[in-house]
């Protein structure tokens, strides 16, 4: 199958633009995920690619194919929804083959087709159920296999798994990356689940208010967001603006006048009391004295908020800790990503060990 070039396409509804100058390709068997927070214009862009949505500027290809102006029939990208979409008075079988009825192929054709799909969606011996007596995960293979059957393009997936139980969810997930992979498709899918994008991905790209962020592996996407909108989606969620002008956090850089917005995630917090804190502790990127406010389990480990002045900041920790405990935060410096006021990503700093104030391991914020 083809693939697919986004080039500085816009598109909205009547006057309201919502994408703005989207470019982005996806290359010949890869699957992309748009990530973003709701209402940034994901299903919009699944719309406009199958001429659900009119293209107010630039040009979708399929292939060496312009198909911008094309009606969604003549387009050969199809969509799998979120609600299935499948015709409850049909069986199995007559649902996968639905697309190539309507395309007139001959009866012979359609049959070897369905069972081809059949077989690669593992729904043997159930062609002759109607779809309504199927489960959840049985009928998201049925509505795969009958976006598949009609050999498109490009398979766009809007929110797929979402209408799953949380169990099934993780083993169709693997399925369709399995599947996608076998066959080769080219595929976008939207989702608002982070860890599916991570796992089914190729790359990940990320909106925000109807433009793409930053494009990336889902390595890179985590561990190297490039803007502060990426981190904090990402998971980064303690956000400091720097200078704190409070002793109680010490950022070791070669520049400590400089104004930066840090963030870093809970898991890359090492948590210790101040008198267990090591030298490899303080001598991390930023350390922070605070005194535990609330401890929560999670399961594997204990999610700490840490009240430091002004800031509570979330640490995981795998012991439980009482109420006004005293601990010292350190956050090494490949974990932090600081950015500077015009939001530009700042590179890491090596370990300076340079004292922006003199900081002391007993301090009482
Ligand atoms: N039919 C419509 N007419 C007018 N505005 C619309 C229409 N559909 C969506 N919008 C607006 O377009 C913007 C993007 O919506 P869209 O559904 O693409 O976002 P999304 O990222 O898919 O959100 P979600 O994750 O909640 O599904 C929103 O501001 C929404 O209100």
């Amino acid at each position: 199958m083809a693939h697919l070039h986004i080039q500085n396409l816009q598109a909205g509804y009547g006057k309201k633009l919502i994408l703005d100058k989207i470019n982005l390709t996806v290359e010949q068997g890869e699957m992309i995920a748009l990530l973003g927070p709701s209402g940034c214009g994901k299903t919009t862009l699944l719309n406009a690619l199958c001429g659900f949505v009119p293209v107010s500027g630039g040009e979708i290809f399929a292939g060496s194919r312009s198909v911008s102006q094309l009606p969604a029939e003549k387009r050969n990208i199809t969509m799998v929804f979120q609600s299935y979409a499948l015709w409850p008075h049909m069986t199995v079988a007559q649902n996968i083959g639905y697309g190539l009825k309507v395309q007139k192929a001959k009866r012979a054709e359609i049959n070897r087709r369905v069972s081809e799909l059949l077989s690669i969606v593992k729904l043997e011996g159930l062609e002759d159920e109607k779809v309504t007596a199927l489960s959840g995960g049985q009928r998201q293979r049925v509505a795969l296999a009958r976006a598949l059957a009609i050999r498109p393009d490009v398979l766009v997936l809007d929110e797929p798994l979402s209408n799953l139980d949380a169990k099934v969810r993780l083993s169709v997930r693997h399925e369709i990356k399995a599947l996608q992979k076998q066959l080769g498709f080219t595929s976008l899918i939207v989702t608002h689940d982070q860890e599916e994008a991570l796992v089914m991905a190729d790359r990940i790209a990320v909106l925000n208010q109807g433009k793409i962020e930053q494009i990336g592996t889902p390595e890179e996407i985590y561990h190297h967001p490039s803007t502060p909108f990426v981190a904090d989606f990402m998971g980064a969620e303690n956000h400091i603006k720097w200078p704190t002008h409070d002793d109680a956090f010490r950022l070791n850089t070669s520049n400590p006048a400089a104004e930066l917005d840090l963030y870093f995630r809970s898991e890359n917090a090492v948590l210790a009391t101040p008198q267990a804190a090591s030298k490899d502790d303080l001598n991390a990127g930023l350390i922070i004295h605070g005194h535990v406010e609330q401890s929560v389990f999670f399961g594997n480990n204990y999610q700490i908020s840490v009240r430091c002045g002004k800031h509570t900041i979330q640490a995981d920790h795998d012991q439980n800790l009482s109420e006004n405990t005293p601990v010292t935060l350190s956050v090494p410096n490949n974990a932090l990503h600081a950015f500077d006021k015009e939001g530009k990503l700042v590179a890491h700093q090596k370990n300076h060990a340079v004292s922006v104030k003199s900081m002391r391991m007993n301090h009482v914020c």
